[in-house]
């Protein structure tokens, strides 16, 4: 689904921040993303969803080489793959039912079309009652909450999640992660990146480890 050979990333004239990546991502997978703060997992997720061009090496997603990617065929291809930001990026002046509906309105689609699955999704996440509220009422979890909902509207083959459990306490992380879980159970890869140990301890799922700018991988 996602291949990466001898991916190298450095910003502007800077060092290299990501050098040699060569790994790949299967349909269905669930994967951790972890290392150091500024180890460059944020770095690796943005050129995951097409945000960041690498400076050397080859990108292929979904079976398409990036460098070769007509700027016109981005969108239908970002859209295949949903993004929890670690700022959540909620538009404070749309509800919490608006911002999850926000990919859905960007497309145009009538609200009629999608008003049943975003109150559907809303309930999954445990946001069926924070439906009217605007986020800067909404706690950190829930806005949490909101921003997974959002990336999951458009029912994305692949779900990329930086620190999702960055804002909340154990309980609610376990929640969170049984949630992603669930999520990939019904067919979505997902890839979370986490510094929390004490979460990736509660899966035997694969790690990827970034430090000094290489990734390593334990299945
Ligand atoms: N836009 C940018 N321009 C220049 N340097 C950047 C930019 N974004 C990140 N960096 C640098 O690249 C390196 C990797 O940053 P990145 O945010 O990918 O790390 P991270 O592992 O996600 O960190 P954290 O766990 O603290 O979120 C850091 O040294 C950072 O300062």
């Amino acid at each position: 689904m996602i291949r990466f050979e001898n991916v190298g990333l450095r910003y502007g004239t800077g060092r290299e921040v990501l050098s040699d990546l060569t790994f790949s991502i299967a349909p269905h997978s669930f994967q951790f993303l972890t290392g150091p703060s500024g180890a460059g997992k944020t770095t690796l997720i943005r050129l995951l969803f097409l945000n960041l061009k690498p400076t050397r090496g080859l990108i292929s997603i979904f079976g398409k080489d990036t460098a070769l990617l007509r700027r016109a065929d981005m969108p239908a291809l970002r859209r295949r793959i949903g993004v929890v930001f670690q700022d959540f990026r909620l538009l404070d002046h749309l509800t919490t039912y608006e911002n999850v509906a926000l990919p859905y309105r960007v497309l145009g689609k009538d609200e009629a079309s999608y008003r049943a699955d975003v109150a559907d999704l809303l309930d999954w996440v445990g946001l069926g009652d924070r439906k009217h509220v605007y986020p800067p009422v909404l706690s950190g979890g829930e806005k949490q909450r909101a921003a997974i909902a959002r990336a999951l509207i458009t029912k994305p083959e692949f779900l990329l999640a930086d620190e999702p459990t960055g804002n909340v306490d154990p309980p609610l992380a376990r929640r969170l992660l049984r949630l992603f879980l669930e999520l990939n159970r019904l067919g979505t890869a997902v890839l979370i990146a986490t510094h929390d140990i004490g979460l990736m301890d509660q899966l035997d799922a694969r790690r990827m480890v970034i430090e000094g700018g290489h990734l390593e991988i334990y299945e």
